[in-house]
């Protein structure tokens, strides 16, 4: 994407990042959850993020399928369309961190590249990958929106695990599998992190 910031300067905020996050009590990160379709992200992003809003802690969830019927209904499923999808959702993560919210991200975000680029956008600790690691043979048995039915039928191209590339975590902070834990199991995993880590307070 072509850069087109001439003639704009950028302006320094008085009221800081540390000073937002002070307020609210807590150390603002942005919670970058990836898996394949049907793997459990949004259900576990969900469940965290209740977790975390009934301990009083200030947060925020993008989901992939909400944030595609607007901010990214214009992208479809190309390679070029899931990297400017990843690409806008890591700047839209960034300004909810430095708003001093643990913000969630849900999004397949296949490649690695793109979520190195939304790690390298962030200070140090603030980006935390979370790998929802379910094999595809259990995804597709789950099917909750019958996506992998319609893609083996060949009604969905580009589909992914099936005809398009998913990159698996090199190094996540965080590696959740969900065929042997519970949904509760699973969010409990992401929370003691976040505790241990320093996110939030006991
Ligand atoms: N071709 C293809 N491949 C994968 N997924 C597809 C496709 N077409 C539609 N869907 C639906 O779109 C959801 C994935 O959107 P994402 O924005 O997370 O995808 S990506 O990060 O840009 O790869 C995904 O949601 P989840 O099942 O929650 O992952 C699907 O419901
Ligand atoms: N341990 C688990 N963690 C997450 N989801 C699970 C688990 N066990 C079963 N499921 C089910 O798997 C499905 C995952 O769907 P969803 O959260 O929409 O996945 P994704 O957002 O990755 O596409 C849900 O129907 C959920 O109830």
């Amino acid at each position: 994407m072509t850069q087109k910031t001439e003639n704009t300067v950028w302006h320094a905020h008085l009221v800081t990042k540390q000073e937002r996050a002070q307020l609210k009590n807590q150390k603002p990160c942005l919670l970058w959850y990836t898996g394949l379709s049907g793997s459990g992200k949004s259900t576990v992003a969900n469940a965290v993020d209740d977790i975390l809003f009934q301990r009083q802690s200030h947060t925020y969830l993008l989901d992939g399928d909400n944030v595609r019927h607007g901010l990214n209904g214009d992208l479809g499923f190309s390679d070029e369309d899931r990297i400017e999808n990843i690409r806008r959702i890591s700047q839209v993560g960034k300004l909810f961190v430095d708003s001093g919210l643990i913000c969630s991200t849900a999004f397949i975000s296949p490649f690695q590249s793109d979520r190195n680029m939304a790690r390298d956008m962030l200070e140090q600790g603030e980006f935390i990958e979370v790998y929802i690691d379910t094999p595809i043979e259990i995804c597709e048995q789950r099917d909750p929106k019958g996506l992998y039915k319609m893609a083996r039928a060949g009604e969905i191209k580009d589909f992914t695990g099936i005809d398009s590339t998913y990159d698996i975590p090199v190094n996540p902070e965080i590696h959740v599998k969900t065929a042997d834990q519970s949904i509760e199991q699973c969010a409990l995993q992401i929370v003691n992190y976040l505790t241990e880590n320093g996110y939030i307070t006991k």
